[in-house]
């Protein structure tokens, strides 16, 4: 939670993609803060300037790029011991000009899967997993047939999905691991990756592990997360959030946003409680309930990551 003592120094920053999906990072001058560091290129809202335009100006002086197209990614406050940062991370979607360091900087085009081995301001680590997550995650349904089960994923991979979370509460553990490891080689050939909904065994090859609302109340530490894979979880309220952020997810679910069919009459947050929620804390949150695949710009205009959906995506394409 955002520590209301302190003043944020407001600092806008841009995750700039080229076309075939890499993103352009430049090295922090040795004498500035967090010298030496690779960083998303950007820097101080000035006095009286709205963000957007904070950032094309910083992109203009940095790179001698127009900026063209940007949407909001994420927002991480960070405490640092000589300063307090709001980073305020766009995505840029279009832009003329050649990227270069006008300022004599270094600046280098990295593949998103490059980003986790390089060195960051420790700020930065939330903003990396935003800009390899997509916009949309699926959630499988329970899985009834394997081999249909399996079919209809290639059919949600072939349409575009990269992120999955394979969630399957009625399988006994064996078959869990058994079809997970099919669900994981599935989508590892389309170049998507794969969340595991807490099996008693966390596969090597899993992207990730996702832990319910419940789980998250487990004994901190104990999770069978390796180094690299990922660890989301499923949140309804502030409570769960914080909770989520003092274990150490990486991202979350906030649900339900909108009214979903199985609970037609169940209370839902609506945007602005979804937005305010979201704005507390430092890692990307996908929106979930009653989600179809419009609902991807409202998501990014309340500062959610994207959507995740379990039968709009599962039905739909
Ligand atoms: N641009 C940028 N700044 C970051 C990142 N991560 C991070 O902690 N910061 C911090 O945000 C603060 C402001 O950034 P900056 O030094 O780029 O500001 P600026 O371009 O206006 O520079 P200037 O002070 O030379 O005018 C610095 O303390 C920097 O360490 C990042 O990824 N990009
Ligand atoms: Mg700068």
């Amino acid at each position: 939670m955002p520590n209301t003592a302190v003043k944020y120094l407001h600092v806008v920053a841009a995750v700039i993609r080229d076309a075939a999906g890499n993103i352009l990072l430049a090295q922090r001058p040795a004498h500035k803060h967090q010298g030496g560091k690779w960083e998303f290129p950007g820097g101080k809202v000035e006095s009286g300037e709205i963000p957007l335009h904070a950032l094309s100006r910083e992109l203009d002086e940095e790179l001698g790029i127009q900026l063209q197209q940007a949407q909001p990614l994420i927002k991480i406050r960070y405490v640092y011991s000589e300063l307090a940062v709001l980073l305020d991370v766009w995505e840029v979607t279009a832009f003329s000009g050649i990227a270069h360091g006008r300022e004599g900087q270094p600046v280098t085009w990295f593949s998103a899967e490059q980003l986790p081995a390089l060195e960051f301001p420790p700020a930065n680590y939330p903003i990396i997993t935003a800009a390899r997550l997509p916009v949309r995650c699926l959630i499988t349904p329970e899985p009834q047939d394997p081999a249909d089960f399996l079919q209809q994923l290639a059919v949600r991979l072939q349409a575009g999905i990269r992120l999955v979370v394979f969630r399957a509460k009625s399988l006994a553990a064996d078959d869990y691991v058994a079809l997970a490891g099919e669900v994981i080689s599935l989508a590892h050939g389309f170049g998507a990756k794969v969340i595991l909904n807490s099996p008693p065994l966390m596969l090597a090859q899993a992207d990730g592990l996702h832990l319910t609302s419940t789980q998250l109340w487990g004994e901190k530490g104990v999770f069978p997360r390796r180094e690299g894979q990922w660890l989301s979880a499923s949140c309804h309220d502030e409570r769960e959030l914080q909770r989520a952020a003092d274990i150490g997810v990486d991202f979350a679910f906030l649900s339900p946003v909108l009214p979903t069919l199985s609970h037609p009459g169940a209370a839902h947050l609506g945007w602005e409680s979804f937005a305010a929620l979201v704005e507390n804390v430092n890692f990307p949150v996908y929106a979930l309930g009653g989600m179809t695949p419009d609902h991807v710009v409202n998501a990014r205009q309340h500062g959610g990551q994207g959507t995740a959906a379990i039968r709009s995506v599962w039905s739909s394409v």
